[in-house]
């Protein structure tokens, strides 16, 4: 879906990994290793939980932006891509459906 904000971003991503750092943050970030990334990611999440504590609804829409940003970072290093997220998700749901089905709870 080209109108997609998630799937236009994570194109623009894929593309700037290999670009120059000192025009680029993902290039930046990238040349600086998965480990950095992944600090990154868990660095937002802690500020996006904190917002939520601290009931703030426009710094936990920043900070969800900033973690969802990073999270396609590190998709985008592992070569996994915002499709596989969605066919694991799709599978869940199927798995749920199925235990609905058989009358269990989850
Ligand atoms: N959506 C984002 C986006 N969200 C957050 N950030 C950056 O993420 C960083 C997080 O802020 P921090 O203060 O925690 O980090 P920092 O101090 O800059 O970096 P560190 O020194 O801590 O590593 C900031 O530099 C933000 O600019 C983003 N940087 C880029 N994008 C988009 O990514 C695409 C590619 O961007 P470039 O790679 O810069 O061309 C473009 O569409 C951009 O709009």
């Amino acid at each position: 879906m080209a109108d997609d904000i998630l799937d236009t971003l994570e194109a623009v991503i894929r593309d700037r990994r290999s670009g120059d750092p000192a025009a680029s943050y993902v290039a930046k970030l990238t040349a600086k290793g998965r480990a950095k990334i992944a600090q990154k990611l868990g660095e937002e999440a802690v500020e996006a939980a904190i917002a939520a504590v601290q009931d703030d609804r426009a710094g936990l829409t920043g900070e969800a932006a900033d973690l969802i940003f990073h999270l396609l970072v590190l998709l985008a290093d592992m070569d996994l891509s915002l499709d596989d997220v969605r066919a694991e998700l799709a599978r869940r749901e199927g798995v749920s459906g199925i235990d609905e089905k058989a009358g269990r709870a989850d």
